[in-house]
């Protein structure tokens, strides 16, 4: 993965050249192989995204793919899981001398498995991440994007995709595997189960005009203004209120995340609570040893 952290150009966002700007970019980085995740790049992406999440300075994160591929001149946002090292429990972890050489085949890839480690999926717990981060996190496709990496791009909150380049199919069924949460469930709340289900079962590639017409996708545009509109978007939440922000996706969360949603979104509410002076009062009246005096708060209704 790469991790980068906008920098103003001092031209139009009103921020002096050079200084940070609040919006991070984080991007796949094995274009040779469509953007194929490994264990690693997983290890890598949460690593990432959690730093976004735990930076306040940061309002919002960019999600995309590097390219075009030094071999073909493709671009992918994300192809999924690396195929080479799927086992029989997950994707393996390979020794490191593997891990950087995208040209070794499958073979030898599969003897340089890091056999003590076992197979992950913790793709999913990078979902659950990017759900939990109370940060909206844009996905910029400018190019494939299958299997694990559609899903990643169903639960982020925005996505706009080149017109030019993005390709999108759900391969899922195709290579035995099933994302049955998020990347299927949400996709259907997103655009409808009938859809939902034609995308997953007919597996048929689609581009980006149809995934805006569908509302996979927030809007298709030129390749060169993938990231442009993307950075926009980012700056444009990072004009808006953080609190609201933060409350606005923890509510959209909710409803199909169950108490678990709830209890993000409660977190924020209590958040809030402890901001006031009636909350305070409790606190207070515990550490003077008194009573606690509620009477400049009424019931309100
Ligand atoms: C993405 C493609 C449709 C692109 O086709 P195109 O013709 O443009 O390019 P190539 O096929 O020639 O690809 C170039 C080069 O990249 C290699 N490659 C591409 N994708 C992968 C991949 N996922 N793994 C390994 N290698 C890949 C390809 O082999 C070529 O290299 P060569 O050396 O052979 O020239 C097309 O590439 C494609 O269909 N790719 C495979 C997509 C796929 O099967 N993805 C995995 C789906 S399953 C998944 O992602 C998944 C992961 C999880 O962790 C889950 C966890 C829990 C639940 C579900 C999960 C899940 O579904």
């Amino acid at each position: 993965m790469t991790f980068h952290r906008l920098v103003s150009r001092g031209k139009s966002d009103h921020t002096p050249a050079g200084e940070d700007l609040p919006v991070v970019r984080i991007a796949f980085d094995r274009p040779a192989i469509r953007n194929a995740f490994r264990p690693h790049t997983v290890d890598e992406l949460y690593r990432c995204i959690d730093a976004a999440r735990c930076s306040p300075d940061v309002a919002a994160i960019i999600l995309t793919g590097n390219g075009p591929s030094p071999r073909d001149g493709g671009y992918s946002f994300c192809s999924g899981g690396d195929q080479r090292i799927r086992g029989a429990a997950g994707y393996q972890y390979e020794s490191q001398e593997a891990a950087g050489d995208e040209d070794l085949a499958t073979d030898a890839r599969r003897e340089r498995i890091t056999k003590g480690r076992l197979g992950r999926l913790h793709i999913l717990e990078v979902q659950r991440l990017m759900r939990a981060t109370p940060k909206p996190i844009i996905a910029a496709v400018p190019g494939w994007t299958t299997g694990g990496g559609h899903s990643l791009m169903v639960v982020a909150d925005m996505a706009v995709a080149s017109r030019k380049y993005a390709r999108f199919k759900q391969v899922d069924a195709n290579v035995g595997s099933f994302d049955a949460g998020y990347g299927s469930a949400l996709l259907a709340r997103q655009i409808g189960d009938k859809r939902a289900r034609e995308i997953f079962f007919l597996a048929e590639t689609y581009d980006a005009e149809q995934a805006e017409k569908w509302g996979v996708i927030n809007r298709a545009v030129d390749h060169a203004e993938l990231e442009n509109t993307a950075v926009e978007w980012g700056l444009t939440v990072a004009g808006k209120s953080p609190q609201a922000i933060r409350m606005l996706k923890y509510a959209f969360n909710m409803v199909d995340d169950g108490i678990a949603g709830q209890q993000a979104f409660a977190g924020e509410a209590t958040r809030m609570a402890y901001m006031t002076n009636e909350a305070q009062e409790g606190r207070d009246a515990f550490l003077e040893y008194r009573e606690p005096d509620w009477s400049p708060y009424p019931y309100y209704f």
